[in-house]
């Protein structure tokens, strides 16, 4: 009787563990055979002086291609609400009023949404005229009662995902704010590996390769920029010791989610696939190698907006180009005001259009 109880159990647990390997190898050869689906919902949080045009550049690409509904900002503007909370009217199209932030985006997304962000090692990010001099003696400069106004002066990034810049650094703080980071975003890239950035995006969101090739857009030129001095930059960790930890966590994850997903080898691979696609764009498109000075910019509907007293760069396009090709040059370098221009135009044929004038296509 014993041997006959066990006999029966040991039946089955052999039929269990049967079951399970069938569905592991059935799983597998279906994920080799399954090709993925490019994912057409997505959430990217806009950061400051992160790329970030870069990168809305090539969703708004991708939203064209793909012929997708945009959260354009409604009616003149081109901000959703920066710097107050989000909130959905903020979105041409969305009037509804009453909750919190995580649960407007969540009222205007599907639910199958990939959220994403970039953020910047402060160190290569702060680079303004004066640097030097703020944070040789910042609380010179830094009134605390000015709040706001004070965002961009110390733990921006912070501030940019909806906390308290000028909270009290405590471990419990820090951890339970990037508990809730990782909670609500699936991806945190990083501007200084924007290509691998790039190639981790692709993956994660199934889209071709030449989906986030890209030009380089906002960037300063050097007359504008002024590097940190060695003291500086140990200084900047200190003053926005926020952002610092925040960085190195989200720098700690972007490499580990690399690892568990492309690996180092295929990285590298991908990473120079996409540097030879974007050359091989830029001597199509571009009449010089190198994002020029904004008074060297011939169309001046393609200069980007000049923000603060820093000359930022843009690009001029070859002129010998059939239609096709320079459509799709002009949406590489197509400033981010002037786009937001053009799509709201063509996704609200009936509004007043926005007031940057963007450079005439054919659809
Ligand atoms: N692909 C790529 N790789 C590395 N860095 C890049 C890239 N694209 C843009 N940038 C740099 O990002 C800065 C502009 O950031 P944003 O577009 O977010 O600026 S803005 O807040 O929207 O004005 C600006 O930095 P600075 O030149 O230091 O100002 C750009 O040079």
């Amino acid at each position: 009787h014993f041997f006959y109880r066990h006999a029966r159990l040991m039946g089955l647990v052999t039929l269990w563990l049967g079951v399970i390997f069938l569905a592991g190898v059935w799983e597998f050869s279906a994920k080799q055979l399954r090709p993925c689906h490019p994912r057409m919902n997505v959430m990217f949080l806009k950061t400051h002086k992160m790329a970030s045009s870069t990168v809305m550049n090539i969703l708004f690409r991708f939203s064209e291609k793909h012929n997708l509904t945009l959260a354009l900002p409604a009616g003149e503007g081109y901000h959703l609400g920066y710097p107050q909370r989000f909130m959905a009217h903020f979105v041409e199209g969305f009037k509804t009023m009453g909750q919190k932030v995580r649960l407007w985006v969540q009222k205007i997304m599907p639910n199958a949404t990939i959220y994403f962000t970039i953020l910047r090692n402060l160190v290569s990010q702060i680079r303004s005229k004066n640097v030097n001099e703020f944070l040789a003696s910042p609380w010179t400069y830094y009134n605390l009662s000015e709040n706001i106004y004070n965002i961009y002066a110390m733990n921006y990034m912070w501030f940019d995902f909806g906390y308290d810049n000028n909270a009290v650094d405590t471990e419990d703080y820090f951890q339970s704010v990037i508990a809730e980071i990782e909670q609500a975003f699936h991806l945190i890239l990083l501007t200084d590996y924007f290509d691998e950035s790039m190639v981790l995006l692709k993956n994660t969101l199934c889209w071709d390769l030449d989906d986030v090739v890209y030009f380089k857009l906002n960037s300063r030129s050097e007359d504008s920029i002024q590097e940190m001095t060695p003291e500086s930059k140990e200084k900047v960790k200190e003053w926005c010791s926020l952002d610092w930890k925040l960085y190195q966590h989200f720098n700690r994850t972007f490499w580990r989610r690399i690892e568990e997903t492309i690996g180092l080898e295929k990285l590298a691979q991908e990473v120079n696939l996409l540097r030879m696609r974007q050359e091989e764009l830029m001597e199509l498109c571009l009449l010089d190698p190198k994002p020029v000075d904004k008074s060297r910019i011939k169309d001046r509907k393609l200069q980007p907006f000049q923000s603060g007293r820093a000359n930022i760069l843009g690009y001029n396009l070859r002129q010998d180009m059939d239609n096709a090709t320079l459509r799709a040059c002009l949406s590489l370098v197509t400033p981010e005001l002037q786009y937001v221009s053009y799509l709201y135009a063509h996704q609200f044929p009936d509004k007043k259009k926005k007031d940057t004038a963007f450079p005439l296509w054919w659809r």
